[in-house]
């Protein structure tokens, strides 16, 4: 188990031991996936209704042949072994994968590939150490609480296996189309995090891939989850929004892509024909948006590696991402804002199952239709601020036809011809995915009153079913389900006999695939199945929407389904995953416009409706709000959006308060107020300001008289671009930022400040200090060095790689320890900011080898992240100079590495 969930699990041991009040805290910590007094692994691995489910709608008829092609199970028996497959493989440890910084210095891409080589294609004997009872168990807590086998079952098996530690991602690759010269840039272990952890064979590739972590080099990221930007195939230059961001993984990877510093080297002459420094300012840019300002924050943390002033962060829902005024084209209006899209909308994240167990427990197909209008209005908006001629990619990480192929499908029937489906496939070296279905079946679960009536018209049928399956158990030796379930239900007596007799532990496939039997067990489990619309009771309508049912023949064949990506967890090894491509052909048509502000009127704001509706749909209050843990999980994207099951019998609340807030779009652009935010009646600005943290304030232009002491000090050129720095406070604010020339024009003066809660965005350029003997109160900041560098004069100092290094170092350095010429230039500065570049690489901004230091009295201080100055240190051996080894990494950084965010 990892660390931090172990630390979790304590505490939650902790507190039960403490308060002596048993069943609450324990519910609590089962809900949290953990069990008290058991092993994590004995974590639920089965859900009857899940399995019943995806067997009915037909995710195991298709298998994959060796070549990598698909085909249609012909038999039961493959029927039954592709599902065995796939069951095998969501019960397993998902294994972890890494990519390689796309916008690293060239060079030093090539040294980490050559690195790698050591541990791909070479196979080594490690020991594996299977999970104690990796034993599927069934989906009812109480049955499992009792399970005769849940205490004894606690042996750890240990397995030798001989193998590759990691293999190469092939369509993550270097930017090159060049197949000569193009590099692999991600891979997959082919072990978890924990065995990669613990195995001492594998100790050099841990090390390895700390250290590199560490310095920025490496980004630990799902390898399904590094799709949705590859299929999205942003270049550099390109603007770009991430509609539904956080935690930031994916922003990272475009970031990467569209503002990363190694595409715009231009160190040869400057703009009057001198040789010097100069640098391109990536042109690309990433608006990041979640309409969670909490998860946004979290964006920002993840971002800040990048140190990238190419993105600009925001919170509001998706749905009414503001449409700013449109760029004007020969005359006309051009329809669109971003020439990439990506909406990786919020989901039921049942492809998400293997590192997040508590999905096992939660699963509930009215979740998935509760999502389908959301996604699909955020989807709609995303088309939207797409250009005419650029692409949006819709994505999930669901396996659910309902938030997935009904999605797409709906959003070509509303925007009728503006958006075409393309097949990303050509692009994709080594991706294995399904195709996207045509055809599926619509599907409810009963709400709990609804669920009664039914249990108890059927309870006699269903007692007969049970007795006949619990005889079938008994003689196949699977234990006495009878005694078992008897014995653990500790239900109310009618209860003990509504039960489904196909709701056993563990659950057990169908031994027949034919279709009346699997929907007698979905019946028998309280699904209701729907052929048409027109069955829909009215009661149902608003949650099972005409969109959720599958084309017609002629639709079908215009819309091409098929060119949707569809991953299954044991075709790659890897979660599940949706992912389609759209190309914008042409504006969209006013009606389909009307439709997308209905939709948003209409649906419900996604986390917003989880945080703040309590199960009567009323309003909560903030506490309430802020605990309700199943909401959205820190630790992935899922976002449960299932109401109880009170919430189920009324209908999908609309949420008028957020209606409330936003005036009617009626007509793009003119909505004057902020698009809300996930979280309505939390004062961010005030709670980040009581942090000392960056305020979600607008950026705003410098007052002129902060200037002419920093120019006089800094000896900074005529050229310099002074409206490309702001702040979020007026006269001397405490940080001026760097912004991106393309972020200030194409958004900052466009007006989204007034549209949309601001997070962050830019590089601090300078920060007030204070020199008692100068009139210049701000010094230099590391993070925008590269910006402020080219213009600077005065307070620059070339130094050797021995003495750079030695400024690579915390605390106070004696002017003594630097070489004689160092000493005499540092000797003719006055105390307070300057910069130390590296000889050879001055001239070079994309490398960034320039330290801000300060200079005291009688000693220099680097003013660098130590994160940073590692990352110097490793780009300084990548370049060939002479810098000692590493010292061994301290045992508290496993900690740190699992905190780490990795969706
Ligand atoms: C699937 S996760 C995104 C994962 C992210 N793309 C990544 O790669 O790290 C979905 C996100 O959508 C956000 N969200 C939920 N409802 C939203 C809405 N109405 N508009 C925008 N974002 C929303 C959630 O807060 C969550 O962070």
């Amino acid at each position: 188990m990892p660390r931090s969930k172990w630390n979790r699990k304590r505490k939650a041991e902790a507190k039960l031991s403490k308060s002596g009040k048993d069943h609450k805290d324990k519910d609590a910590a089962n809900d949290a996936g953990y069990k008290l007094n058991q092993d994590y692994s004995v974590a639920k691995q089965s859900n009857p209704k899940m399995e019943a489910y995806y067997s009915l709608v037909g995710l195991h008829n298709t298998s994959k042949r060796g070549d990598g092609t698909f085909q249609e199970c012909a038999s039961d028996e493959a029927k039954t072994l592709e599902r065995e497959r796939f069951m095998s493989s969501l019960r397993s440890i998902l294994p972890a994968s890494f990519r390689i910084d796309r916008s690293l210095d060239t060079r030093m891409q090539h040294k980490l590939i050559e690195e790698m080589k050591e541990f791909v294609g070479k196979e080594i004997e490690i020991e594996i150490e299977l999970p104690k009872r990796s034993e599927a168990v069934g989906g009812m807590k109480t049955l499992l609480d009792k399970s005769p086998n849940s205490n004894d079952e606690t042996k750890e098996e240990v397995i030798k296996r001989k193998i590759a530690p990691a293999k190469p991602i092939p369509f993550l690759s270097s930017n090159n189309n060049d197949k000569a010269t193009k590099v692999v840039l991600g891979y997959q272990l082919s072990v978890d995090r924990r065995t990669l952890r613990r195995n001492p064979s594998l100790t050099p590739l841990h090390e390895w891939m700390k250290i590199h972590t560490d310095c920025g080099h490496l980004t630990r990221q799902e390898t399904v989850s590094m799709i949705p930007p590859v299929v999205l195939d942003a270049k550099p230059g390109m603007s770009v929004l991430d509609m539904c961001a956080a935690p930031g993984s994916k922003t990272c990877q475009l970031v990467e892509v569209v503002g990363g510093m190694n595409h715009h080297r231009d160190d040869e002459v400057n703009d009057n024909g001198e040789e010097g420094m100069k640098y391109h300012e990536p042109k690309g840019y990433v608006v990041a948006n979640d309409a969670d300002p909490k998860r946004a924050y979290m964006l920002v943390t993840q971002l800040r590696r990048l140190q990238s002033p190419n993105v600009f962060v925001t919170s509001c829902d998706g749905q009414y991402f503001p449409i700013l005024d449109e760029k004007k084209d020969k005359g006309t209006v051009r329809e669109g804002m971003f020439d990439r899209v990506l909406c990786d909308v919020p989901c039921s994240g049942d492809g998400t199952v293997r590192k997040n167990p508590g999905i096992w427990r939660h699963w509930n197909q009215n979740g998935a239709l509760a999502l389908h209008p959301l996604q699909l209005s955020i989807a709609l908006r995303g088309a939207r601020v797409t250009n005419v001629g650029g692409y949006l990619v819709y994505s999930t990480c669901s396996m659910n036809p309902m938030e997935n192929e009904s999605v797409v499908a709906e959003l070509l029937r509303i925007t009728n011809g503006s958006l075409v489906l393309e097949d990303p496939r050509p692009r994709m070296e080594g991706l294995v995915a399904r195709p996207g279905w045509n055809s599926w079946k619509v599907l409810r679960e009963h709400n709990s009153k609804a669920k009664k009536d039914h249990k108890k018209k059927n309870s006699a049928k269903m007692n007969a079913k049970r007795k006949e399956w619990q005889e079938k158990r008994h003689k196949a030796g699977g234990g006495d389900s009878k005694e078992l379930g008897d014995d653990a239900a500790g239900d109310k007596e009618e209860e003990k006999f509504e039960r489904s007799p196909y709701y056993t532990l563990p659950y057990v496939g169908p031994e027949t695939w034919d279709e009346e039997t699997l929907r007698e067990r979905t019946t028998s489990l309280g699904f209701v199945e729907y052929a048409t619309y027109g069955d829909v009771e009215p009661e149902w309508r608003r949650r099972v929407r005409v969109s959720c049912f599958p084309p017609t023949e002629a639709e079908a064949k215009a819309f091409e389904l098929h060119k949707c990506l569809r991953c299954l967890p044991h075709d790659m090894d890897t979660g599940g995953f949706f992912v389609a491509l759209f190309k914008k052909v042409k504006p969209l048509s006013p009606d389909a416009t009307a439709r997308m502000h209905q939709m948003a009127r209409e649906s419900r704001g996604g986390i917003e409706v989880d945080a703040h509706l309590n199960s009567n749909g009323d309003k909560k209050d903030d506490t309430e709000a802020a605990s309700n843990t199943g909401v959205v999980k820190d630790e992935g994207c899922v976002v449960k959006a299932e109401p109880s099951e009170e919430q189920t019998d009324d209908e999908p609340n609309v949420l008028n308060e957020t209606e409330a807030q936003v005036k009617e779009e009626e007509d793009d652009g003119d909505a004057i107020q902020k698009a809300p935010t996930g979280r309505i009646g939390i004062n961010h600005n005030k709670k980040k300001k009581e942090n000392g943290d960056l305020g979600n304030e607008d950026f705003i232009p410098l007052d002129d008289s902060i200037w002419p002491p920093i120019i006089e000090e800094f000896g900074i050129s005529s050229d310099f671009p002074k409206e490309q720095y702001m702040a979020r406070a007026s006269g001397e604010a405490k940080v001026l930022y760097f912004i991106a020339k393309s972020i200030k024009e194409q958004i900052i003066d466009r007006g989204i400040q007034n549209r949309v809660t601001v997070i962050n965005s830019g590089l601090k350029a300078f920060e007030r200090c204070s020199i008692a003997e100068s009139r210049n109160k701000y010094r230099i900041s590391q993070e925008a060095i590269q910006f402020v560098l080219p213009y600077m004069t005065k307070r620059v100092i070339v130094a050797c790689a021995d003495d750079f290094y030695k400024c690579c170092a915390k605390g106070f350095m004696e002017f003594g320890i630097y070489s004689q010429e160092f000493q005499d230039k540092i000797g003719e500065l006055a105390p307070g900011s300057f910069v130390v570049l590296l000889n050879g690489q001055e001239k070079d901004t994309t490398k960034k080898m320039f330290l801000v230091m300060w200079k005291r009295s009688n000693a220099l201080e680097c003013f660098v992240s130590k994160v940073e100055m590692d990352g110097m240190v490793s780009k300084l051996r990548a370049l060939g100079f002479d810098a000692p080894e590493p010292e061994p990494a301290a045992s508290n950084t496993e900690d740190a590495e699992e905190e780490k965010v990795d969706t």
